[in-house]
């Protein structure tokens, strides 16, 4: 049986899995988890595959690594996307509140109450898509992107294309990302940037540093680069240093959520979020990805099972995505959740174009 029959069975039983591919990797990973228990994450010692709200409302949950699958992407039948597929779903409606948002958001600014807010809607459109073949298309699509398919009965069916790491541990070697600024992807993959997008990554690149100070160790910084993730373009900056063993759940605490999905300062961000937003995040903009685990190939002789490789932990790496580029299946619905960074500068109307730029990732595979 291949690794799609297997998480296909699985989702049919309703019981949880995840299936996911790192940037760049041309293997595709699944946990799946033998019974329907909804387990929170108590410690960041625990090992499986987590899924981090935006906000304290929602559970941490881990999916618990009874099984794992592993096969290679070369091997998955690419499903492409529609060529006309990509209608973004907004309405006047949708364009006119995300505007009068946006301009509260940058009066809030003026006011000197934040420097800088994130600020994002969710988006609905009809679909009867199958999720797995959702799943197909956003790797075939996004090879450079984590592409997961995160499913629990008790709690839903998210599927995404993020390109952003929230950071990455291994063998005491931190790496995380500065990642803001948008623009379309035209052709030039080193495009300029505006004094608008330029500022907005700094600031992101800033918290991070100041975040980090105390408890990592070597610090350094790349040079700020172009990033591309699907049909647009971001500034990034890569961060790496050392950190102590015990320390992952400070880390995570201190970087999480970064202006990237948030704002600047922190706390005035966040509350002008909840309070203006006028929707609930759930896991857009939280995080998740593998803690604690290191899987590692025990090959089966035999020819026909080479597919469906059976791994177990060893060593502890821990890998952890921003929830962005991503959507929610509710029955016959998908939402999409997009946002975008506000700063003094921003122009309204151009700030919802920025967001429906960024709603094609999830609405080409639809
Ligand atoms: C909040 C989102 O993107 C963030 C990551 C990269 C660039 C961003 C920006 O240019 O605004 C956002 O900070 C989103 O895609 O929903």
């Amino acid at each position: 049986m291949d690794f799609l029959e297997r998480i296909d069975i699985h989702y049919r039983k309703q019981l949880p899995f995840v299936a996911y591919s790192k940037p760049g990797e041309d293997r595709v990973q699944a946990i799946l988890q033998k019974d329907d228990t909804l387990h929170r994450l108590k410690s960041y010692r625990d090992t499986g595959f987590i899924l981090a709200p935006f906000a304290a409302g929602h559970s941490t949950i881990l999916t618990v690594p009874d099984d794992l699958l592993e096969a290679s992407t070369r091997k998955l039948p690419p499903l492409a996307p529609k060529p006309d597929g990509s209608v973004p779903p907004t309405t006047l409606r949708d364009k006119s509140l995300h505007v009068k948002l946006v301009k509260k958001g940058v009066e809030e600014i003026k006011k000197g109450i934040v420097k800088k807010v994130v600020l994002s809607r969710r988006m609905e459109v009809e679909s009867d898509a199958q999720p797995l073949d959702l799943f197909q298309k956003l790797l075939t699509n996004y090879p450079t992107a984590f592409c997961y398919l995160w499913y629990h009965p008790k709690v839903g069916l998210w599927l995404g294309a993020t390109p952003e790491i929230l950071l990455r541990l291994q063998n005491g070697r931190l790496t995380t990302m500065s990642l803001a600024g948008t623009q379309k992807f035209t052709g030039n993959a080193t495009p300029e940037w505006g004094e608008k997008e330029l500022e907005e990554q700094q600031m992101v690149t800033d918290y991070i540093l100041d975040a980090l100070e105390g408890s990592v160790e070597r610090l350094t910084l790349s040079n700020t680069e172009t990033a591309r993730a699907g049909g647009l373009l971001h500034l990034r900056t890569k961060i790496t240093g050392r950190v102590a063993e015990g320390e992952l759940g400070n880390i995570v605490h201190a970087l999480h959520p970064t202006p990237a999905v948030c704002g600047l300062p922190k706390q005035n961000a966040f509350d002008f979020i909840v309070r203006n937003e006028a929707y609930d995040r759930e896991y857009y903009t939280g995080y998740l990805g593998e803690l604690n685990l290191k899987t590692v190939k025990q090959r089966s002789s035999r020819r026909k099972n080479q597919e469906n490789q059976a791994y177990r932990a060893i060593a502890k790496t821990t890998t952890l995505y921003v929830n962005l580029r991503c959507m929610q299946i509710k029955d016959d619905t998908a939402f999409i959740y997009v946002g975008g960074g506000i700063t003094k500068d921003s122009d309204a109307e151009r700030e919802w174009e920025e967001i429906v730029a960024k709603s094609t990732t999830m609405t080409q595979v639809l």
